[in-house]
């Protein structure tokens, strides 16, 4: 059995790794589609996606002779119902953080998982949420975290695993769910669905 992350997200991988899998990582090319009315179906769709187009892709290419479950994520910050996705430039990952400065957000990943069993395809999709509680943070404080460079490739604009790790008070919830993979909870589901990952190689 193979596993393999549809991820171009190197902290999804270090995420992955931490539990010692042995896995293959193949990033989703395409575009995909925000469908979805709740930052919950939003984030399970996204994240099928790109799971859905490693899972075609690798059995067109014959990678998966054997059975393989593919594994793709999102994430996203949702303040006041509102969805953030990455910061488009410089003054989107400003307006963001000004939006989480001094008050509590949401951080969202759903996780899709693709297996395929006994020839058979089997599609499961979950999500994680985490409440995560900001201090004040002053513009001058803000615009020298974006001088970094870290908030760009970052959903709500930061990375609480990184400098933003200054500005944050308190988390309700898993950590790792806001890095952008809750190990936990994907491995939970899976012994839920009777597979065990560290048969997988
Ligand atoms: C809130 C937050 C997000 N993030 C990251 C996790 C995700 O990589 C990113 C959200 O973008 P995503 O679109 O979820 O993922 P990605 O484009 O980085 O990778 P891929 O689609 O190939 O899997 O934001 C952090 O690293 N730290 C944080 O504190």
């Amino acid at each position: 059995m193979k596993i393999i992350l549809a991820s171009a997200s190197p902290r999804r991988k270090e995420l992955l790794e931490q539990l010692g899998l042995t896995f293959l990582v193949f990033p989703a090319q395409g575009e995909e589609k925000q469908v979805g009315d709740t930052p919950s179906e939003i984030v399970m769709n996204l994240a099928k996606q790109k799971a859905g187009e490693i899972y075609e892709k690798m059995i067109e290419a014959k990678v998966g002779e054997q059975d393989s479950l593919v594994i793709g994520a999102d994430t996203v910050v949702v303040k006041d119902g509102k969805v953030l996705g990455k910061p488009k430039n410089r003054e989107d990952a400003f307006t963001m953080l000004k939006g989480l400065s001094g008050s509590i957000h949401e951080v969202y990943t759903g996780v899709s998982l693709w297996m395929r069993e006994d020839g058979k395809k089997v599609q499961y999709s979950f999500y994680e949420c985490t409440k995560v509680t900001m201090y004040p943070v002053t513009d001058e404080e803000l615009n020298r975290y974006i001088d970094t460079g870290e908030p760009m490739d970052k959903a709500g604009a930061y990375g609480i695993q990184g400098k933003a790790a200054a500005f944050i008070k308190k988390i309700e919830g898993d950590y790792n769910n806001v890095v952008g993979l809750p190990i936990a909870r994907i491995y939970q589901e899976l012994k839920q669905l009777g597979i065990d990952v560290y048969k997988f190689s």
